[in-house]
């Protein structure tokens, strides 16, 4: 049900196939990853289809091995009119063990559509306890810092032609 769930874990094991040259998941496998959390996250919370509108401040802390068990935790820590700001992390481990550790955090902004693709209202989720409030600040001064970058990259939008 809309509004209700802000938060979900995707949890599943690494495979050859993830695996790069140097034989640890690529990033790019990590970042499919952490789209799909951020989409049913979104989804979840909104009762809407959604597509991403952002992603941003990626850090790959520690790399991933085949066989780790991984859990992709997302959830939502900033709602606009039609968009969601959702934190996630990625932790991995051995599955024969319960510790885990961070490979990977960011932040994506996913935005609800309706049957059209226009941008489509999302329930409000509005911040309850000291740490989620700390997070929903968070996603305010990164909102106005990504205007800032948003401004600088101009330059390296050309117009086609
Ligand atoms: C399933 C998938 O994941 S698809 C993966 C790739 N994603 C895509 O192809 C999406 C391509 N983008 C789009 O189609 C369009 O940008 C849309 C439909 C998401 C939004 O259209 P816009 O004309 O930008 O709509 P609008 O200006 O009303 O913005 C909608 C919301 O997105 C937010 N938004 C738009 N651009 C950005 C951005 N660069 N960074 C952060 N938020 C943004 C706006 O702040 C607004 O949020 P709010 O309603 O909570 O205030």
């Amino acid at each position: 049900m809309a509004g209700k769930d802000r938060a979900l874990t995707l949890r599943f094991l690494a495979e050859p196939a993830d695996v790069n040259f140097g034989g640890k998941v690529h990033g790019g496998a990590v970042m499919k990853w952490i789209d799909l959390a951020a989409y049913a996250c979104a989804a979840g919370w909104s009762g809407k289809y959604c597509i991403t509108v952002y992603a941003g401040g990626i850090r790959f802390v520690q790399p991933i091995h085949v066989g780790n068990i991984v859990e992709v935790n997302a959830k939502v820590i900033y709602t606009g009119t039609t968009s969601m700001h959702v934190a996630l992390d990625v932790r991995a481990g051995d599955p024969k063990d319960s510790e885990r550790h961070l490979t990977t955090h960011c932040i994506v902004i996913m935005v609800a559509v309706d049957d059209g693709g226009k941008p489509s209202e999302v329930p409000e989720w509005i911040p309850v306890d000291g740490e989620d409030i700390k997070l929903r600040d968070s996603a305010l001064r990164l909102m106005d810092m990504r205007k800032r970058i948003g401004a600088e990259m101009e330059a390296h939008v050309k117009p086609a032609g």
